[in-house]
Formats: C-alpha cells, sequence, structure tokens
C-alpha cells in the first residue's frame, strides 16, 4: 500500500498553497516515508523560512492526518537557498549566490528603508544576507543601518564590509564625501559602482541586495546589465503608481532581461501614531492591480508609521528594533515572499552543490 500513500501524500499537499510561493506545498517534497498507515515527510523550500516552518510543518501534518487513511504524519522542513541564474552572459559573483536589486521609478518612496528592513528580514528568516548602497544621489544605508568610518582594505585591493544588525553592508556614502558623488558623471557612477560591487570581500552571502539609484535613467539601466542580476524588486507608493514611474521601472528590468520578483507598495496606509488607526488615504489596492496588470507577485504592503522612519533613520531599522511588532512580521512576510518567488525562478546550474539550511 505504500504507492497508494505516497499518492495520498503528493495529492493532499497539492492542496496546501505556500503563501510565500503561491505554489502547492507537494512541490517542496524531498522525501516521503512509509511505515503502515504512519508517514514521514521532508519537506525542502527554495528560502529560508525560520519564521513559519514549524507552521508550515504543522500545516503540512494537519492536511495529511485529515485523511482517514493516514494515521499520523510527521513533517520535516528544511531549506536551501540556491543560486538563479542572472542576466544573459553575465557572471555570478564568486561569494553571492542571489544578487537583488531594490528599484524605485523615483526617489522618495521609501527604498531604502525597504531595502534595509528586508535585508533584516531575510537574515531573521535564516539567510546569510548583504546590503550594498548604490544610491549615488542619496546613500542613506550608513545611516539606516548606524554604520560609519571608513571601511577597511587590508591588502589595498579588496574591502572588507562593515557589518550592522547581523548583516554585511558596503555603502558608496562610506567612500566617499557626501556631496561628492552628485557632481560624477554616468560612467564615472557605473564604474565607481562596479568596483565597489566586485571588491568588496562578500562572505558566503545567500542574498546580496543592492540598493539602485531612483529612477530610469542612463545609470539605473547600465547597472541593470552589468550587475548580475537575479531578481528585481520595485518598490513603490500609491501616488508613484499613479505616475506611472514605477511602471518605467518594470519595463527597465523586462528590457534587460531581469525577471521581476514583485512589487512592494511603501506607505500604502497612514497608521495614526495616536490611536493606531490604520487608512488607505491614498486609495486601496493599487500596488496590488499595477501588479496584475503586469503579471508579477504583489509582495506586500508597508503603512506611512513614524516608527519606521524613526528607526530607519537613527540606525536600527524596525526588524531589528523591534522584531516581535506587526511590523517587523509584515517585513519578514514581504521577504519570504520575495525569496519564494526568486526560489521559483530557473537555478544557475553552474555552480557546485551547496549545503542544507534550517530544521533537519
Ligand atoms: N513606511 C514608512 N513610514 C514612515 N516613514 C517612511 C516609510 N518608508 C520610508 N520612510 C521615510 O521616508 C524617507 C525617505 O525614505 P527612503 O530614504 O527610504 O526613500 P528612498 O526611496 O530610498 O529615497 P531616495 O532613493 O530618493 O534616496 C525617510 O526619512 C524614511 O525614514
Amino acid at each position: 500500500m505504500t504507492q497508494t500513500h505516497e499518492t495520498a501524500v503528493r495529492r493532499l499537499l497539492g492542496e496546501v498553497i505556500d503563501p510565500a510561493t503561491g505554489a502547492p506545498l507537494a512541490g517542496a517534497i524531498r522525501a516521503i516515508g512509509v511505515d503502515g498507515a504512519r508517514v514521514s515527510v521532508d519537506l525542502l523550500l527554495g528560502y529560508p523560512a525560520a519564521g513559519v516552518a514549524d507552521a508550515l510543518a504543522a500545516q503540512a501534518r494537519a492536511a495529511l492526518e485529515a485523511d482517514p487513511a493516514i494515521a499520523a504524519a510527521t513533517v520535516s522542513v528544511a531549506w536551501r537557498v540556491q543560486p538563479h541564474k542572472v542576466q544573459g552572459t553575465l557572471t555570478p559573483l564568486p561569494n553571492v549566490k542571489n544578487i537583488l536589486a531594490i528599484a524605485s521609478g523615483k526617489g522618495g518612496v521609501g527604498k531604502s528603508t525597504v531595502a534595509a528592513n528586508l535585508a533584516l528580514a531575510l537574515a531573521a528568516e535564516g539567510a546569510r544576507t548583504g546590503v550594498l548602497d548604490a544610491d549615488i544621489y542619496g546613500p542613506s544605508q550608513p545611516r539606516m543601518l548606524g554604520i560609519a568610518g571608513r571601511p577597511q582594505s587590508p591588502d589595498g585591493k579588496s574591502i572588507v564590509p562593515m557589518s550592522a544588525h547581523g548583516v554585511q553592508a558596503m555603502s558608496i556614502g562610506l567612500l566617499v564625501d557626501e556631496d561628492a558623488p552628485m557632481i560624477w558623471r554616468g560612467p564615472m557612477v557605473t564604474q565607481a559602482l562596479m568596483q565597489l560591487l566586485n571588491d568588496t570581500r562578500w562572505d558566503a552571502l545567500d542574498y546580496l541586495l543592492v540598493d539602485l539609484p531612483p529612477g530610469t535613467g542612463d545609470i539605473q539601466l547600465t547597472l541593470a546589465q552589468k550587475v548580475p542580476v537575479a531578481g528585481a524588486v520595485i518598490v513603490t507608493t500609491p501616488q508613484d503608481i499613479a505616475l506611472l514611474d514605477a511602471r518605467r521601472a518594470l519595463k527597465m528590468f523586462e528590457k534587460v532581461g531581469v525577471p521581476v520578483l514583485g512589487v512592494i507598495e511603501n506607505m500604502a496606509t497612514h497608521v495614526c501614531s495616536h490611536c493606531g488607526h490604520e487608512e488607505p488615504i491614498f486609495g486601496e489596492g493599487g500596488g496590488a492591480r499595477m501588479a496584475g496588470q503586469y503579471g508579477v507577485a504583489y509582495l506586500g504592503s508597508l503603512p506611512l508609521d513614524i516608527r519606521i522612519r524613526e528607526q530607519a533613520d537613527g540606525g536600527t531599522p524596525t526588524v531589528a528594533a523591534m522584531p516581535a511588532s506587526d511590523l517587523a512580521a509584515r517585513y519578514r512576510e514581504i521577504a519570504r515572499r520575495t525569496a519564494g518567488h526568486l526560489a521559483l525562478t530557473p537555478v544557475n546550474r553552474t555552480l557546485g552543490p551547496l549545503k542544507v539550511q534550517g530544521t533537519p
């Protein structure tokens, strides 16, 4: 009867949807063991899931045990972050499995705040994460991650990344005077950023988030073509959606063959700092509609909340400042969805086998 039980397990887990990927959990089955009417299932996810592994295992177990033919089920959940394909002929960085571009159609939508919190959220979910601040017009990661001083270069060639809240970080803002980058011309900017990306000694990263300069001009286009990116995330606000800037950013990545993993809507609602009431002051559902129109995922939304600003501007982003809060939970959910959607893209098979992470 083993065969029947295996088929039943695949069918039952085919009906449980993984919220991070939108795909059935059956796709994550790595092994099935059957002992009479007892089954054991090993699930292997393609994204870090420390925050939900137990809940997913419990959900899968309940779905299996709902079948009268299964007396008891044990489910284990582990994950392995694979390196995913990058554009055309580009070669991935040796110590970075996946580079994710964090982009926006225009400035001031909160892209850097999202990038910082997303990096911390991915780390909290169990991934080795880094941030490269490539926002030449306003390098804000040093302030948001609370890092200062010049990075070290023991050999005079490569740079050791700084470290903050469990993530590795490097910023153009740490190497040049604050006002200097603004007067650089396009080719100088892209050359400096490529150098920064390649010469930093990233230490075995699963994800490197690149906080791109806002907009869709020549610099952004060149970076989107030259940086070996596995996926892009577009940060928008409800107003940005109305102005079509976010759509331009989507098109730009499409043009250079970088998969857009999804859209994050920032400042989607306003949370009153007195009563906590949350209101969609700019209208509802714009981000989800735009994502639907372009066939990309809606990764989630963040409210306009004074704590997000104060904590990011104070050097401890919300995910680190209030790890048990609803806001941190939202960032972590968005992080899992982002990584989950990356996991659905083709794997780069040219790199060697990788270790399994997470619970056994
Ligand atoms: N959800 C939010 N709630 C409250 N304040 C926010 C939120 N997101 C961002 N902010 C604040 O808005 C300001 C702009 O954010 P941020 O610097 O992240 O934007 P940006 O899109 O990266 O801008 P640019 O690319 O032009 O530098 C910051 O002071 C930040 O703290």
